[in-house]
């Protein structure tokens, strides 16, 4: 049972009460049972016990997912997770952040970065996203359809919508990730509970808004190898011009330039302070992935307090190692 505290954070503006060494472990553990296949999906941490159901009288139709590496959350991941179609709101359907501990490409995460990814996103969640019922989970596995499946596995009765940014989309649509390269067979029924929304994301690499309504397009018109046109009927189509040119890499160069100007541009402030504070990406690498033209004009995001802290549901009891925190 989801047990909860009243944290009174005052004017202190410090969003990540969960604790860093109980998470840590509680990852260790998470990756220990994913090895065998015991664990692949956790709840991580929610706004209410009985999440995704507001109550137990009032079920869940439709679940919003954002899946992102987190690293770290920024303002666009944050306008993706607050995007709703067809009538949903934010008040009547809720929100899962998930972050997989393995990456399509990266492969496995160290704990130490997951552990502070998921305190990033107990700081967007509970200050940013304070007007929707949310959660926070991991899952081992990299790959949309299998997150999708294990989620269906969880909430049987809860359709699944996916905001997916167009770079992300073109992958999730690339055989390269499926068994024998077969995208109709990989994708088995996750169309027939899940839909897609792509958020247009112009830029050098992934062509201009025009080309990436195009591609959809085409695909509507069942004009792209190994796509079923009826597969367009779950994926709309979405244009977000204010968070163009935002990305983790760019945010990880500012941080590691220290420029705390931009930070605050691209960062909503709860994670802005985490990133600040614990002096993040200073001392690392930042190879450019994408960079664009940001103009800075994003309006406000609701940076709401939230005085409402949810114990995570895994300090049940976690084995604890003896000193462990993230950087
Ligand atoms: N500015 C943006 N516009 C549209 N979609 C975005 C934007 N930034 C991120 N996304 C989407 O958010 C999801 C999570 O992306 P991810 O965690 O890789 O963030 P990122 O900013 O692309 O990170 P990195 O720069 O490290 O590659 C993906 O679906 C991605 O396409
Ligand atoms: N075909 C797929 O399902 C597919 C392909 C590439 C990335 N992903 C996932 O998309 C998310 C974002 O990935 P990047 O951090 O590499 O941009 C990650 O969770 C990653 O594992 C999924």
């Amino acid at each position: 049972m989801l047990r909860s505290t009243v944290v009174a954070i005052g004017r202190s503006r410090r969003f990540f009460t969960m604790d860093t060494t109980i998470l840590s472990a509680m990852i260790d553990r998470f990756q220990e049972d994913a090895k065998t296949g015991k664990e692949t999906f956790q709840l991580i941490s929610s706004s209410c016990e009985t999440f995704p159901h507001t109550s137990p009288s009032s079920p869940t139709k439709t679940l919003y997912i954002l899946d992102s590496s987190f690293n770290p959350p920024h303002r666009a991941h944050l306008a993706l997770a607050r995007i709703r179609k067809d009538g949903d709101t934010l008040a009547n359907s809720p929100t899962l952040l998930l972050l997989a501990t393995n990456n399509a490409d990266k492969g496995a995460h160290p704990t130490a970065q997951l552990t502070r990814r998921l305190e990033m996103m107990e700081a967007l969640r509970t200050s940013n996203l304070s007007d929707t019922t949310s959660a926070i989970a991991v899952t081992s596995y990299p790959y949309f359809v299998d997150k999708a499946r294990v989620i269906r596995e969880r909430w049987p009765d809860v359709n699944q919508v996916w905001p997916i940014g167009f770079d992300t989309f073109l992958r999730l649509l690339d055989p390269k990730y499926y068994p024998n390269h077969d995208l109709q067979a990989g994708f088995g029924d996750f169309f027939t509970y899940s839909r897609v929304i792509a958020i247009t994301r112009p830029g050098e690499k992934w062509g201009e808004r025009e080309e990436q309504e195009s591609f959809l397009r085409a695909i509507r018109r069942g004009e792209r190898s190994g796509v079923p046109k009826e597969w367009a009927e779950r994926i709309e189509f979405e244009v977000l011009d204010r968070i163009r040119g935002i990305s983790s890499t760019r945010i990880r160069e500012a941080a590691n330039a220290g420029d705390e100007e931009e930070l605050g541009r691209l960062l909503p402030r709860g994670v802005l302070e985490y990133v600040v504070e614990n002096g993040l990406y200073r001392d690392e690498d930042t190879t450019p992935r994408f960079v664009d033209g940001y103009d800075g004009s994003l309006g406000a995001d609701g940076d709401a307090m939230n005085i409402l802290i949810p114990i995570p549901y895994a300090m049940k009891a976690p084995k604890l190692p003896a000193t462990k925190n993230s950087p």
